[in-house]
């Protein structure tokens, strides 16, 4: 067997470590080869986004015609089909391109000889095929393909895939498939899935509790004045399933239970507004029944005797026409009930006048639905909409107040929200499919689907990320809010950080609520929602400590039961901090200190302490000018030779270097898999290691010293010329993809801030090897200049400790005098990215800052971006070389005593001096 190439194992490794077996990778990598012309930039893009897409595809695609294959040999009835082997998710797609398709062929693509890359593929699939235009190639990838191609047309300044050069397919052949109208209901712990014939989708979901049983009063509502509510029993069982049910059980339990015997199908009046399709019968009743909402397939539960005894709906066999009428519905035995709006309604919360409620008593009893399907074809039976093609704000069961509360987020797409004041809440969604082919997926599968979407779209890369905890959590948050008093909501709440429960899982153990200095921290649990508060002795213990600056804090934990903790939610509300330049300091999102601002999550992880958090500051991937520091972005600044206009794709790609590369010698600095090429960085190295070797030039009048108010300025200490990478920018030819583009991309490397062991405070590290020249990050900060630093140094002395700011003093020595507006540093004391974590140590660091030109080229301002100067191991810290002299005391900065543990350790002379002063008893 032939060797897999080392990029095709890399891909497929990349695979497997998120649980995609080589096996399943491999093929999809191969036809990805293909669609792409075997152009590995794409494929590794993004962590091999596209091959990790591809196959999510693929395999929806098989779960689809898999269910589809179930639903097609579990509907017995059904008539003469029409039925394409493309499964339905692609045949979607397929009309999602054709209505786009305009976009796509907009863009021309081409292949190095210059002809139409889009056409010849195209031309070599006809040829192959025949008449018919039909590709290899798997649907997903096409659809991907094309997906993002035409999201490159329409934002072409989005980091992303290259618009040009990807091959854009002609669309299949589309055929209507007439599958018979399906009824299923599904469940997944808690979650009731049902779907009418005219593709409305009902997912209702019952509140969940998320830890330990759940609060007594939602298992039993207890009745209004006038009413005799028997109290339901329910098991105690530790599925989480049957125990997040329990809050709204005894309803759905009643209703389903009496379902079961009358093993009909029947509308079910107001409470739940779902109808109930028999398990026995699959005929198609809603033929018979209109335009029903269905209710969920009731499951056997153990409580089934009190059900029985205690049904209160029984339904008419004859389902000719369901009205409600034929339905009777015993009102002397009902529950509180739960109000469904129309999704119509606007979003509000309120009461129900009681007067109303009085009145209109009976009738709610033994009213039918509520809920309007999106297309406002359903309603409550008898009742007419208003003016607004709303349904009238319905009463509710006197002697009880609902909450209510819907929002309607597209024609297509609704959420309702029903709740009692008991504490009973039933959230639903719905929306409505125009396909008459539409058919009834797996619950399972559609959840997979969205989870799928999720660790695509939304930068969740967690793969244990789970839906039903998203809707767990959504459940929890609107307990949460809904069960806060408008005071404690308003009082100095600044954020609310939802932990998702999968996403609560640390990548390594030990990752921790994180929260600025000062603030108090309040976990709430499911069955008491309220935040809890230092006042209350019951549910909160100290844990304080010092922060950063050594003031004391405290913070106030829940004590969580030991079973609620594996399952449990946080909410963090914190108070509004201040930093001490009277700025909003945010609380920082554990999970991803980036706040999502980077195109990987960056955890924040604390191993050590409890106590103990990453001092606040506002997260920033992009550096950003403060006040008067001169930078100037400009296409009018950048001359033709600065630039390579005429190049197309991947400048390392071509043949010659490009005018790009004239600032590192006429070669790149970085090579094809994107690391900085060994002997510019080795040059590099050996400029901090031997600095006496190279060029340090002094200033005449240097920016540094004149920034330093007091006194005429002293003589300029030297700076180090340095080597610049210059990359390709906006004004070049090529595209993002590009090799010459690698700090723009911003960080791609699965990197954690942490606490250090060694009484360094936080610093950074990776979680993933690194090879030598990998580039990890840059420095983020506020451009100031640097009489604006020394100013806020001034300011801020002997309080705030300012991260160690960073001069941007490369090429000074070739700038003549600098005005004060053009000698500038980064500051990430407040604004800053993951950077500001970096510590310090002497000489033998395993990264370097390398200055990098990306939009200007002047050399005032440039990045200053962080690479491996080796092969650095998973979950070591990775360090720079500040440049500290510790013996300059006069340094604006103060040094700290150093603790990088490095046997090159500049100050080790001054901890031996120090030593040796203590124990003469000089200090
Ligand atoms: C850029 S910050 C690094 C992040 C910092 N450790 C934190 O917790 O936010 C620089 C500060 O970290 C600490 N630090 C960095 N390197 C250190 C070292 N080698 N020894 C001791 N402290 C260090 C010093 O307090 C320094 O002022």
């Amino acid at each position: 067997m032939a060797p897999i190439p080392a990029k095709a194992l890399a891909a497929l490794n990349a695979m497997k470590a998120i649980g995609i077996p080589m096996q399943t990778a491999k093929p999809v990598l191969k036809n990805l080869l293909k669609v792409y012309d075997n152009n590995w930039e794409y494929i590794e893009a993004e962590n091999y986004r596209v091959l990790a897409d591809a196959i999510l595809d693929m395999q929806e695609s098989q779960a689809m015609e898999k269910q589809k294959k179930i639903s097609d040999d579990d509907i017995s009835w059904k008539g003469k089909e029409v039925v394409t082997d493309e499964p339905e998710p692609l045949r979607t797609r397929a009309r999602t391109r054709k209505e786009n398709q305009h976009l796509a062929s907009s863009q021309a693509s081409y292949d190095v000889a210059g002809e139409p890359l889009q056409k010849k593929i195209l031309d070599d699939n006809i040829s192959r095929k025949g008449k018919e235009v039909v590709t290899d190639e798997p649907e997903p990838l096409r659809a991907r393909v094309r997906a993002r191609k035409e999201h490159h047309h329409l934002s072409p300044s989005n980091v992303g895939f290259d618009a040009t050069n990807e091959p854009s397919l002609k669309k299949p052949k589309l055929e209507n498939d007439a599958l018979p109208d399906s009824h299923y209901e599904q469940e997944s712990e808690g979650l009731v899935y049902s779907r009418n014939r005219r593709g409305k989708i009902v997912i209702s979901m019952l509140p969940q509790p998320l830890f330990g049983e759940p609060a007594p009063r939602n298992l039993s509502p207890q009745p209004s004045s006038g009413q005799s509510v028997p109290e339901a029993v329910l098991p105690q069982t530790s599925n989480t399933s049957q125990k997040s049910g329990q809050a709204l059980a005894h309803m759905y339990n009643r209703e389903t239970r009496t379902l079961d015997q009358a093993d009909e199908v029947c509308p079910v009046p107001a409470k739940t507004n779902k109808l109930v399709i028999s398990q026995k019968d699959k005929q198609p009743v809603q033929e018979k029944i209109g335009n029903p909402i269905l209710l969920k397939k009731p499951k056997d539960e153990p409580d089934t005797d009190y059900l029985q005894k205690h049904d209160t709906v029984s339904c008419s066999s004859d389902a000719a026409s369901p009205t409600e009428e034929q339905c009777s519905y015993d009102s002397s035995i009902s529950e509180i009930p739960l109000r469904m709006i129309s999704p119509l309604q606007p979003l509000s919360t309120g009461n129900i006048d009681p007067q109303s409620q009085a009145s209109h008593h009976h009738s709610m009893d033994t009213s039918a639905t509520l809920q309007q399907d999106v297309n406002g074809s359903v309603g409550r039976d008898g009742q007419t909409k208003n003016d607004n093609g709303r349904l009238p704000v319905d009463k509710c069961q006197k002697g009880t107040t609902s909450k209510i509360l819907s929002v309607q987020e597209s024609s297509s797409f609704n959420v309702d929200v029903a709740s009692s004041e008991l504490g009973e809440v039933k959230l639903s969604f719905s929306c409505s499919s125009d396909q008459p082919d539409f058919h009834v997926p797996n619950l399972e599968t559609v959840f997979k689907l969205v989870e799928d979407r999720c660790l695509r779209s939304y930068r969740i890369l967690q793969p244990s990320f789970s839906l039903t905890n998203l809707m767990k959590e959504m459940c929890q948050c609107f307990l949460e809010l809904g069960s806060d008093t408008a005071d404690d909501r308003q009082e100095n709440v600044v954020q609310i950080i939802p932990t998702l429960d999968s996403l609560k899982k640390p990548i390594m153990p030990g990752v921790y609520d994180v929260m600025p200095p000062n603030n108090s921290l309040h976990l709430t649990t499911h069955d008491d929602s309220r935040a809890l508060d230092k006042s209350d002795p019951s549910c909160a213990h100290n844990i304080g400590g010092n922060d950063q600056n050594g003031r004391s804090m405290e913070m106030e934990k829940t004590e969580l039961p030991e079973s609620a903790k594996s399952e449990s939610l946080s909410l963090v509300v914190v108070q509004q901090p201040q930093n001490p330049l009277g700025e909003l300091r945010p609380l920082h999102d554990v999970i991803d200190i980036s706040k999502g601002e980077e195109r990987v999550k960056i955890p924040v992880i604390n191993e050590i302490t409890s106590d103990k958090y990453p001092p606040s500051f506002n997260y920033i991937p992009r550096n950003i000018v403060y006040q008067n520091a001169f930078v100037n972005f400009s296409l009018a600044r950048i001359g033709d030779e600065d630039c390579c206009a005429d190049c197309f794709n991947d400048c390392l790609a071509a043949p010659l270097p490009c005018a790009c590369a004239r600032e590192t010698g006429g070669e790149f600095a970085y090579t094809l898999d994107g690391l900085v090429r060994k002997e510019f960085l080795d040059e590099c190295i050996s400029m901090y290691h031997e600095p006496q070797k190279h060029h340090k030039f002094h200033c005449e009048d240097c920016p540094l010293e004149r920034s330093k108010s007091e006194g005429p300025p002293e003589a300029c200490k030297g700076h180090l010329l340095r080597k610049f990478i210059k990359e390709c920018w906006s004004k070049c030819g090529c595209s993002m993809h590009c090799g010459n583009r690698v700090v723009q991309r911003g960080i791609t490397r699965n990197l954690q801030v942490y606490l250090t062991s060694k009484e360094k405070g936080w610093g950074l590290r990776t979680s993933e090897k690194l090879p030598r020249g990998a580039f990890v990050c840059e420095y983020v900060g506020e451009i100031l200049t640097n009489t604006e630093l020394y100013d806020r140094t001034m300011q801020t002395t002997g309080n705030a400790k300012h991260t160690y700011p960073v001069l941007l003093d490369a090429d000074w020595g070739a700038e003549g005098s600098l005005k004060d507006e053009e000698a500038l540093c980064l500051d990430a004391t407040f604004y800053g990215n993951v950077a500001r974590f970096i510590n310090h140590r002497c000489s033998d660091a395993n990264m370097i800052e390398i200055p990098v030109e990306v939009e200007t080229p002047d050399h005032h301002y440039y990045h200053l971006a962080f690479f491996t100067t080796r092969k650095v191991e998973p979950f070591e810290e990775l360090t720079w070389d500040y440049g500290i002299d510790f013996d300059d005391h006069d340094h604006p900065i103060k040094a700290f005593k150093c603790r990088c543990g490095s046997r090159l350790c500049r100050d080790i002379k001054r901890h031996s001096q120090s030593q040796h002063d203590t124990s003469l008893g000089l200090v």
